[in-house]
């Protein structure tokens, strides 16, 4: 147990009949200690964020090798600004520890705070068993007056129907404890300065008492707004509905991108200019929509509607093409040269975004398969990456591609340290002794490669 929690007696929050600035005050002072589940891309931050506050933090985690790194104070996020510096000093100070004892932390916090996966399978369907998890662990220390935080995104209802049900299957009844939405709307690489406020936060309670506490630690945590919705289930839309705009947005700028011939003009060019007029903000197109939670959200927000909902579901699937089309592109570039089948093609970019080491729906390894079907040899280069996911790629440094013979290149994401990569490597020597490049598909328009001899593919600019 961190200092400050064990210092002295702890107290809940939902129900109390002690006025707000005592419980603001005893909220400070850590006589509301706070567990965390799940310590990874947003969770530990949140968690730190908390433990500036309150110096009464337990970070729980089901990964053994986390929670030694953790009570280490290390931290195992190389890419979250300001982690490493403010872990080792809350860990130092106990105001921060790590555990994978979830009962034990769960029965000292009075506060419990959920940050854990929510997926979707191979149907598409929400996957919410680490959430689950992480309730039954919540529910075995959850004693009246407690309240229970969901960070993590979730369908519409979840906490009303799928967690407090779970809370409730043991000693627990309805009302006796506090349970609301509070999604998180920070992304990985700036965490820590978004948490402390660099937009509103929503929260919303299964019942009024806990829209109240979630309004009320918040209002602690973040120096912005606290925007409190009248239920969960409106606080869990929210969330949602920032996706799917962002899903829809991007599905526009990828559409109009797959028509940068038949317009004749530079889509890129002609988003910006059109972006100056205040009411538009079209996106940028890209070679795909990545991540765990752009492209699982639509399927969250439509889990269970039977409406046609036509437009989600449309740019759900145009943002789930743009790796075909990076394909077909490269494979189109390619033809005047040599089939794809037996060709070689360096693919720069692994991760789902520049700077963030995680992989999943990421579009480089559906590019990867396609490539691979057709028959190619994919060489994958990604620096932020310890290991690269189940793909059919050989896995090659930026300082090794040089030495490869690469008949294509496609960049799907526009990581810093690509920036030193020798191009002209690429470039081959023609049978009069020219030099001569092979397509490049640059799917983030992050590439000038007009002193190379390339020909380059950007999407959203077409071939240069
Ligand atoms: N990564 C992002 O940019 C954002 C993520 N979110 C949401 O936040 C949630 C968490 O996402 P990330 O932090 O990115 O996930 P992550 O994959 O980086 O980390 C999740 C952590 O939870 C741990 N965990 C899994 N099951 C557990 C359990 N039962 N008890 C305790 N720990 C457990 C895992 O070992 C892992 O360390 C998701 O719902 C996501 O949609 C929301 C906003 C932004
Ligand atoms: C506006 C914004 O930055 N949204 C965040 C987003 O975080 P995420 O890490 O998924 O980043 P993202 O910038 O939306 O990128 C998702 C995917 O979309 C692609 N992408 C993004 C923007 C764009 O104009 N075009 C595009 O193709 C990216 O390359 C990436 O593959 O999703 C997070 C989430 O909803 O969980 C949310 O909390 C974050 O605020």
């Amino acid at each position: 147990m961190t200092r400050n929690a064990s210092a002295t007696e702890t107290i809940g929050l939902y129900g109390t009949d002690a006025s707000p600035d005592e419980q603001r005050a005893a909220f400070r002072e850590g006589r509301v200690p706070v567990a965390v589940y799940g310590m990874g891309k947003i969770g530990l931050p949140l968690s730190l964020v908390y433990a500036e506050t309150t110096g009464a933090v337990t970070g729980v985690d089901v990964d053994p090798d986390r929670v030694a790194a953790l009570t280490d104070g290390t931290n195992p996020l190389d890419h979250e600004p300001g982690v490493s510096s403010l872990l080792p000093e809350l860990v130092a100070d106990d105001r921060f520890a790590a555990t994978t004892d979830g009962e034990a932390a769960a029965a000292a916090a009075r506060v419990h705070v959920i940050v854990v996966p929510t997926v979707i399978d191979g149907d598409s369907d929400p996957d919410l068993s680490a959430l689950e998890a992480a309730v039954e662990t919540v529910r075995s220390g959850l004693d009246p007056g407690d309240t229970v935080f969901v960070e993590s995104t979730v369908p519409p209802g979840t906490c009303a129907d799928v967690v407090e049900p779970i809370l409730t299957a043991g000693d627990r009844e309805p009302g006796e404890f506090g349970l609301a939405h509070a999604p998180e709307r920070t992304a990985s690489g700036r965490a820590l300065r978004d948490i402390r406020g660099s937009y509103p936060k929503v929260v919303g309670g299964v019942d009024a008492e806990s829209g109240r506490v979630a309004a009320l630690v918040y209002g602690e945590l973040t120096d912005n707004e606290v925007v409190r919705t009248s239920d969960a289930r409106t606080a869990e839309c929210v969330k949602l509905f920032e996706g799917v705009y962002r899903d829809v947005n991007i599905a526009l700028a990828n559409e109009l991108a797959t028509l940068t011939g038949a317009f004749g003009v530079d889509v890129i060019e002609t988003i910006e200019a059109a972006n100056t007029q205040p009411y538009c903000d079209i996106l940028t197109p890209g070679a795909g929509v990545g991540g765990h939670c752009i492209p699982y959200y639509p399927y969250f927000l439509l889990d269970g509607v039977t409406d046609p909902a036509p437009l989600i579901r449309t740019a759900r699937s145009v943002n789930e093409r743009m790796p075909g089309f990076v394909v077909e592109t490269l494979v189109d570039g390619l033809a005047a040269d040599r089939p794809i089948e037996g060709a070689t093609v360096a693919l720069f970019g692994v991760a789902y975004r520049a700077g963030v080491p995680e992989t999943r729906a990421s579009p480089a390894v559906d590019i990867a398969r396609r490539l691979d079907r057709l028959g190619a040899t994919v060489l994958a280069v990604d620096p932020v990456l310890d290991e690269l996911p189940a793909m059919p790629a050989e896995r090659v440094a930026i300082d090794e591609i040089p030495d490869r013979d690469v008949d294509a290149a496609v960049l799907v994401t526009a990581h810093d340290e690509f920036r030193r990569v020798d191009w002209s490597a690429l470039e081959r020597e023609g049978a009069d002794g020219s030099r001569r490049g092979v397509p490049v598909v640059d799917g983030r328009q992050a590439l000038d490669l007009s002193e190379t001899a390339h020909d380059v593919y950007t999407v959203g600019r077409g071939w240069d």
